[in-house]
């Protein structure tokens, strides 16, 4: 029995045109996540004040809704046990001055004001950012890989 959760991770435009998405799937699937949809994809102003929503107090806050939009951006749902947590561990401190050598930022990025990809923070965060932007009004397009279950978004799934 193994304990199942997605998490919504994000390449941002900077590791877009970095190209990194690669690498950055690559050690994803290194730890043994599944990768469960992924989208290119331009997002709007309102759907980057949306996503982070919880952030809009912030002095930065113009700031990263520009950085958010100034270029296309991987959007992907990533599969596996304690899936948040995991891929916060793989991704990294917030600051990449302070993540460590080893993780995606504290190997591919210099300052906070690009930071080259987000993952949610909470099984809460993981559904609401997953419908956003792989609900069927904001990613039409988006798809499954076959061979992956599908899962509830409402948090853990047991898979036998
Ligand atoms: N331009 C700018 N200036 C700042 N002072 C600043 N502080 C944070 N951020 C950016 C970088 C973060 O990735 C993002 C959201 O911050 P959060 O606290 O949510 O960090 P987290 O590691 O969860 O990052 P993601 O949500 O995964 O993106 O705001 C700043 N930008
Ligand atoms: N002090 C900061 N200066 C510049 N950008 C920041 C700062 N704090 C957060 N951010 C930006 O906001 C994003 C979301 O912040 P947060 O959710 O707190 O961190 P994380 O990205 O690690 O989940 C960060 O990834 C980063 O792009
Ligand atoms: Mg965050």
């Amino acid at each position: 029995m193994t304990r199942q959760e997605q998490t919504f991770v994000m390449v941002k435009p900077d590791g877009v045109s970095r190209g990194l998405i690669g690498p950055i799937i690559t050690r994803f699937e290194q730890k043994g996540f599944k990768l469960a949809a992924i989208e290119l994809l331009h997002i709007d102003r309102a759907l980057a004040e949306q996503h982070y929503g919880d952030l809009k107090a912030k002095p930065f806050f113009g700031e990263l809704v520009d950085y958010l939009t100034s270029g296309p951006v991987c959007a992907m749902i990533w599969q596996g046990e304690h899936a948040v947590e995991n891929a916060r561990a793989l991704i990294g401190k917030t600051n990449p001055v302070e993540a460590s050598p080893g993780t995606i930022r504290g190997d591919f990025a210099m300052d906070i004001a690009g930071n080259i990809v987000h993952g949610s923070d909470s099984p809460a965060s993981a559904a609401r950012e997953i419908g956003l932007f792989f609900g069927r009004h904001a990613a039409p397009h988006s798809f499954d890989l076959l061979g992956v279950n599908p899962i509830d978004h409402g948090g853990e799934h047991t898979v036998h």
